[in-house]
């Protein structure tokens, strides 16, 4: 009998993950999985248990929570070499990810993706000895989307993000070195962005060339500019033509090296990451996740 797991965190988003437990249970039975459920209670339950699930050879995870849930499950699957197929009901306050792959962010939709046989292929990021799924941002801003409580997520979603990096957008730059392939962008910048996917913070349009399975990753560098040439570029962001800003340098890359002479912090799919030197690189199409 084919197996699956699902990951729950009661406390994502509006806490109604446990809510639909049942009716995914009774989907997957009729497809023939056995059920097991294992519920978070901390920080890194989600990896634990998904690799528990790799070793035994899990035929399906399904993550139910909000982007750390996932982030936290994928860092479970990532390097073991029997990797389940990944089903996303996204329960989260953002949800980047569902979002770049068109899973309805509505749960009872989302919830009918799972009776799909459709599955599609995935690139996922490698940042130092960790992963990611949606985006690395580098600097002050980095520093400031992490600093966005569960309780302005809430209340603001994806405009919090926004709130806090452009409060520091307009008063931080920094000296950094980005070693992509073989070329270099050296010089003082507001924001570093690495995109695997077309959204995030909740706004889809940020990096709209990223395709989830093109095996590339995409570098935004928005260098220290004018309040006003900033202020268009913000914009750029919102409508989704941040590469064509005449300031903004725009790459795909297979990989990245970040050094500055500052110490500079990171964001990793929303969460804190490592301070640089940071190194990145893509594994092409590595993790089958169902879709509608
Ligand atoms: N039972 C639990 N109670 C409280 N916190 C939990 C529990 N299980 C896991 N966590 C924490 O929840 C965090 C992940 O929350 P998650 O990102 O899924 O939801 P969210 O913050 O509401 O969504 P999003 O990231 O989309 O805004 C994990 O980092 C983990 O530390």
């Amino acid at each position: 009998m084919k197996q699956a797991m699902l990951i729950v965190n009661p406390s994502s988003g509006k806490e109604e993950a446990l809510d639909h437990v049942e009716t995914i249970k009774e989907i997957l039975t009729e497809k023939g999985y056995e059920v097991s459920v294992a519920q978070t209670e901390k920080e890194l339950d989600a990896t634990k248990y998904c690799q528990g699930a790799c070793k035994d050879e899990f035929d399906l995870i399904v993550s139910m929570g909000g982007d750390g849930t996932l982030h936290k499950t994928i860092n479970g699957m990532v390097d073991q070499t029997h990797r389940p197929l990944l089903g996303i009901i996204p329960l989260g306050t953002v949800n980047d990810f569902a979002r770049a792959l068109d899973i309805p962010l509505q749960v009872e939709e989302a919830v009918d993706v799972l009776r799909s046989d459709q599955t599609k292929a995935v690139d996922i990021g490698r940042f130092n000895d960790q992963y990611f799924v949606n985006i690395v941002a580098a600097g002050a801003v980095a520093e400031a989307t992490s600093e966005v409580t569960p309780e302005q997520k809430t209340k603001f979603g994806s405009l919090a993000y926004m709130m806090e990096g452009m409060k520091t957008l307009t008063n931080h730059s920094y000296p950094i070195r980005i070693e992509y392939d073989d070329k270099a962008w050296e010089g003082e910048s507001f924001l570093f962005l690495a995109a695997l996917t077309n959204s995030a913070g909740g706004f889809e349009n940020l990096s709209p060339e990223a395709e989830v399975n093109d095996g590339k990753i995409h570098g935004y560098v928005v260098p220290k500019v004018s309040m006003i040439r900033l202020a268009t570029i913000a914009s750029a962001i919102v409508r989704g033509n941040l590469k064509d800003e005449k300031d903004v340098q725009y790459f795909k890359a297979d990989r990245i090296r970040l050094t500055s002479k500052e110490e500079l912090v990171t964001n990793v799919d929303g969460e804190e990451g490592d301070p640089l030197p940071v190194e990145l690189s893509v594994l092409p199409s590595h993790i089958q996740v169902v879709v509608k």
